[in-house]
């Protein structure tokens, strides 16, 4: 599902990237259109990181290009926010002062509109310290929405979070992303969080990109037999087990939505 035109369009083309002797990804082709959302899986040490790093423009590719078209004019960089594992939240600062200051602004009207849609309106005047991990990245969540983000970028956001936070944070980032229709990429160990998340899923593996799913299920994504499939048709790839494995849940699928 794509849903909407504000998001970053983005274009790889023929993308190599080598530290000294190691080949980390080589030739790789992606488009991704205003508004939509991916999802990056693939073993530890794929690259996965890698690539999010170059789209961000923390790091130079060896080779190929990267093309970001930001509908706002803003520049390559301007309209991308990126969130890591961890909240990285300054701790001498206010929850409100660190929303704010991402902002390059003053405005704390805006910092506080952020909070709010992270539910943490309440807690501007506190200390990162006395938040737990979930709201901690919820306020790097905030910092980053605060500048009205065009592409945000998330490596592994949710990776240090109990499985009922993750869940909640996880729907809440679906509904942002609904509500504003930025671009997503997600970096994720998790299958089943891409197939919750994702408009497509994408599998790296040497270096490549070896598998690119479209996840043709409605939203908000129920764990049926279709969600079902699909997490079996990507771990089985990941895992390099046969795909007849995964056949009957493909014709028990095809025959629903016949
Ligand atoms: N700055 C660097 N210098 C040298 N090698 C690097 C550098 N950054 C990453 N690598 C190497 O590139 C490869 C891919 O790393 P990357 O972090 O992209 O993998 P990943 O798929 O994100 O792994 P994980 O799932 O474990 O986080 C690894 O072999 C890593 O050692």
């Amino acid at each position: 599902m794509t849903n909407g035109k504000r998001g970053t369009r983005i274009q790889i083309q023929r993308l190599s990237k080598r530290f000294d002797q190691t080949q980390v990804l080589s030739d790789v082709n992606l488009t991704l259109e205003r508004g939509e959302f991916i999802a990056i899986v693939g073993k530890s040490g794929c690259g996965k990181s890698t690539l999010l790093r170059l789209i961000a423009g923390l790091d130079q590719p060896s080779e190929g290009g990267i093309d970001l078209d930001d509908p706002s004019g803003g520049g390559q960089a301007a309209g991308t926010r990126v969130l890591f594992q961890e909240a990285r939240l300054l701790p001498w600062k206010t929850v409100l002062d660190n929303v704010r200051i991402a902002t390059h602004s003053k405005d704390k009207a805006g910092a506080a509109e952020a909070l709010r849609q992270v539910g943490l309106e309440e807690r501007g005047g506190q200390w990162p310290s006395v938040l737990s991990g979930g709201q901690k990245q919820r306020v790097a969540l905030a910092r980053a929405l605060a500048s009205n983000p065009r592409l945000l970028l998330l490596d592994e956001p949710l990776g240090a979070l109990d499985a009922l936070t993750r869940i909640e944070m996880q729907q809440l980032i679906e509904r942002l992303w609904l509500e504003q229709g930025f671009t997503v990429i997600l970096v994720t160990h998790d299958v089943s969080e891409a197939v919750a998340l994702a408009d497509r899923v994408l599998l790296i593996e040497q270096g490549s990109i070896a598998m690119d799913t479209r996840i043709t299920l409605a939203r908000p994504r129920e764990r049926d037999s279709g969600f079902i499939y699909f997490e079996n048709l990507i771990l089985n790839r990941v895992l390099n087990k046969p795909t007849e494995e995964a056949a009957p849940a493909i014709e028990r699928k095809l025959s629903y939505s016949i």
